[in-house]
């Protein structure tokens, strides 16, 4: 029976003077992997900060199970594009709680197929190559909770499919909320939240 990790009880959003979200309560259970849909202004992206920033911080936020680490990707890939991959790499592991392998690190920078270009500055990598970067600082400290906004964005045909395949592994160990206009074929899920469907009424789901 999958445990919860994380909900929220008669959450009110408001960003500026718009409320997205009024008594909005939601259950989020785990390992799995949600994928977060909904029309452009529907909330996703203030969603996922939401949590990012107030989830341990707000009453309203609760983790039945103890509280968890999280990870963030947004729009902002957050990585410091003057510095190469193993450069953010070394800078995030830093900053982590967990004491991260040079193995661990390796084996990540592999899954994405980035071995090769370790030492180049992030500057000079494609769009798609930074996202992937991002990707791996996001996933490195193996956080029990990943929090991702469109994080195929950039991705090539085989990047995709590569990416897909991980989200189906890294889904069997912790929680994953996804924010997708359109669902990559293959990927395997616990739940699809259309948030449209909830803004300004009261609502549950479990
Ligand atoms: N910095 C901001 N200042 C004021 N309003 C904002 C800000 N960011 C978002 N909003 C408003 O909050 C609402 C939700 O935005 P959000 O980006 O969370 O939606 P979304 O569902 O992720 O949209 P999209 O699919 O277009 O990315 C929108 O109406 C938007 O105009």
């Amino acid at each position: 029976m999958p445990k919860t990790i994380l909900e929220c009880k008669s959450l009110n959003l408001t960003v500026g003077y718009k409320t997205l979200f009024r008594n909005l309560s939601l259950s989020f259970s785990g390992p799995g992997l949600y994928i977060i849909q909904g029309e452009n202004g529907a909330g996703k992206s203030s969603f996922l900060k939401e949590i990012y920033h107030y989830a341990k911080i707000s009453e309203n936020w609760h983790f039945p199970e103890g509280e968890k680490t999280i990870s963030y990707l947004g729009h902002e890939l957050g990585l410091y594009t003057s510095l190469s991959l193993s450069e953010n790499i070394s800078y995030y592991s830093s900053l982590s709680e967990i004491s991260l392998s040079e193995e661990d690190v390796l084996a990540w920078i592999n899954r994405f197929k980035l071995e090769k270009r370790t030492r180049e500055p992030v500057y000079m990598f494609s769009r798609g190559m930074k996202q992937k970067a991002a990707l791996i600082r996001t996933f490195l400290s193996s956080p029990e909770i990943v929090l991702l906004d469109e994080p195929y964005t950039g991705l090539d045909l085989k990047s995709t499919e590569l990416f897909t395949k991980i989200l189906n592994e890294e889904m069997e160990k912790r929680m994953i909320l996804i924010v997708l206009h359109e669902i990559p074929k293959g990927l395997n899920h616990t739940e699809i939240i259309n948030l449209s469907d909830y803004g300004n009424v009261s609502y549950h789901v479990s």
